[in-house]
């Protein structure tokens, strides 16, 4: 609960409509409580002794009270409505915003699925408790205890036999709402599941078709579908139990009532109108109970929501600027070294996946990482934008440890074309200018041209204003790599990271990139992550990854002679049996010197 009341600072500066909405459900109660006074009235004064002109009056004044209280609760509605919009549009926004600031560790721990359902399903949810309680949760207690009132001035002995009752209703309406809480949590969780599966399975859909693996991801989901099923039929079990338990309860009163109520008539103690605005008043106050449970439905849903939202503002992201971080001049030379740098995953200290890396990467010079795959590459190169914090010692950029300096203007100063190629719907020419907004036409061309890509997009009917459709899809890997590097290249960094970018391209385009890049990337300092020798021959410094440990480093001439892991990959990719590859590569020399002259 006390996380549902913290979120309800999201409601404060709509307190206005929140606070009219609520006074005009007062003016609603005040009227609802009118009527059964009113009917008595009728009765007794009008109907009882035949007096038409006070049924009349009565009549009148019952479809006035009806008529104003319509207007009234299509008041309420409109500012509730308003006001928890604004609430939820507000709350949306912020844990948007929260996401941002997230490091990597901190998004792997908080899936993606999970985080879609929290921003979605649980702000939807804890919208519709705000404004139920808007509409209705000051209603009922109001109604509830205006009714009692009231009964208790109709006939006061009357309402003190039907306390009992009251009371065991009371009890079962706080028993429903404690125990439906922890189930509404359960039910919030089934869905994160349900998302993470449903996401997976709609982002590789083409891996599940290729490796004819439908049945296995239908059972996958059938079983996490069923979960969430199972716990809705739970929770709907509960709640029809409660429904019929409380008419019950209802009836019992009534009969209290007309059994005793009867004969306080019959003795003239009472009179018919009051046994049936005493009636009426019950009706009206048991009625809300039922509400309050459809409210403590919606509050125990909430309660739960509001635990997962407010779970998101309470993760501290976990790469953050020091108070005395520097800013990183974009004028710096661009020489990085890793000293004894160490890493391991989400708190797994004895899995170490980079082990006392040393390092160091001159400005301007190429350093390649070769490596077997899970051999700790990328993470390696997601250490120097500190994607990562090391977990043991340092990364220097110009001499400065990376932790030390202000994160935009390392992002400023490092650009990375991460693993997976990330494009986002727009243009072709919007996702090249992604992380330079304000670079002119000439500058895109030049990039795209750079990275090899601008025949292919200068080919399309639209040009650069070709729309790319989600995630890319409308293009090759290897196209889509291609506008990832226009996209790095465009940003002018001082460190340039090709992660593997270049797999999905051939290695005669590869090497026409490199050449370009050479040129026009110079004083850059550029890390080449490669699994592909080829991608690493021409490189000032090629780093070679073992199980997160260097265990050679240098030219391609050192390494040859005096590393035989690197003579190993060396022979195995470009060896006797690659002649045709071997001599396009030596052919490569020829290509970079072409571009540069
Ligand atoms: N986000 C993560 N959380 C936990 N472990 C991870 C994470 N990312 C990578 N790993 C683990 O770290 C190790 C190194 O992974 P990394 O991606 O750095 O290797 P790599 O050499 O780049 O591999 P590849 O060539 O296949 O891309 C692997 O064992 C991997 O399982």
């Amino acid at each position: 609960m006390k996380n549902l009341i913290k979120l309800s600072k999201f409601l404060k500066p709509y307190w206005k409509e929140a606070i009219a909405s609520v006074i005009l459900l007062v003016f609603i109660v005040i009227m609802d409580l009118a009527i059964p006074r009113l009917v008595q009235q009728i009765i007794d004064k009008g109907i009882t002794p035949g007096n038409m002109d006070v049924v009349k009056r009565t009549a009148l004044i019952m479809l006035g009270i009806s008529f104003v209280n319509t207007l009234f609760a299509i008041g309420n509605n409109i500012f509730s409505v308003s006001a928890s919009e604004a609430f939820s549009r507000d709350l949306r926004e912020a844990v948007f915003q929260k996401i941002q600031e997230f490091s990597y560790s901190n998004l792997d721990q908080l899936k993606t699925g999970n985080l879609i359902v929290r921003l979605t399903s649980d702000i939807t949810i804890l919208q519709q408790t705000f404004r139920m309680n808007m509409r209705i949760g000051v209603r009922a207690p109001l109604i509830i205890l205006g009714s009692f009132f009231l009964m208790y001035s109709t006939n006061a002995a009357l309402t003190l036999k039907i306390i009992p009752m009251m009371l065991m209703t009371a009890v079962v309406v706080a028993f429903f709402i404690y125990k439906l809480g922890p189930l509404f949590l359960n039910v919030q969780k089934k869905l994160d599941s349900l998302n993470t599966v449903l996401q997976e399975n709609i982002a590789g859909v083409r891996v599940v078709k290729a490796f004819v693996r439908r049945t296995h991801e239908e059972e996958r989901f059938e079983v996490v579908n069923d979960k969430y099923s199972q716990m809705n039929i739970i929770i709907q079990r509960f709640y029809s139990a409660f429904s019929p338990l409380l008419t019950l309860v209802i009836n019992f009163a009534m009969v209290a009532i007309v059994w005793s109520g009867g004969l306080q008539v019959i003795q003239g103690t009472l009179t018919v109108g009051q046994i049936v605005a005493f009636t009426d008043y019950l009706m009206t106050a048991m009625a809300p109970l039922l509400i309050m449970v459809m409210l403590a439905n919606a509050v125990a849903s909430g309660v739960a929501s509001a635990e997962r939202v407010e779970e998101i503002f309470e993760t501290q992201p976990d790469v953050v600027d020091k108070p005395e971080a520097v800013v990183l001049d974009h004028s710096i030379k661009g020489r990085v070294e890793f000293q004894h740098v160490s890493f391991y995953y989400d708190g797994a200290v004895d899995e170490r996946v980079l082990d006392d890396i040393n390092l160091v990467a001159e400005a301007g010079q190429t350093v390649a990482i070769l490596g077997a795959t899970g051999s700790g590459k990328s993470t390696l190169v997601n250490l120097i934008p500190r994607f990562y914090d090391v977990t043991g010692g340092k990364i220097l950029i110009d001499g400065i440890d990376v932790r030390d300096i202000k994160q935009e203007s390392l992002f400023a100063s490092v650009a990375i074309t991460p693993q997976d190629t990330i494009l986002f719907s727009g243009t072709i020419s919007q996702n090249i200018s992604y992380g330079n907004p304000t670079a002119s036409q000439a500058e895109i061309i030049q990039a795209a041209k750079a990275a090899q890509v601008h025949d292919f997009i200068r080919e399309l009917p639209e040009g650069y204003d070709t729309p790319i459709a989600q995630r890319g899809v409308n293009l090759s890997g290897g196209q889509k790599q291609r506008i990832a590097i226009a996209r790095a290249i465009l940003c002018h960094p001082r460190i340039l990271i090709l992660d593997d970018s270049t797999s999905a391209v051939d290695v005669e385009t590869e090497s026409k990139i490199q050449a370009v890049l050479d040129e026009l990337m110079k004083g850059c300092t550029n890390f080449v992550v490669a699994q592909r020798i080829s991608t690493v021959l021409n490189a000032d410094k090629i780093v070679v990854l073992d199980r997160g440990r260097v265990v050679a480093q240098g030219t391609h001439t050192q390494l040859i002679k005096s590393s035989p892991v690197y003579k190993e990959i060396f022979d195995s990719q470009l060896g006797d049996g690659n002649h045709a590859l071997h001599d396009l590569l030596s052919g490569k020399k020829m290509m970079g010197a072409a571009a540069n002259g």
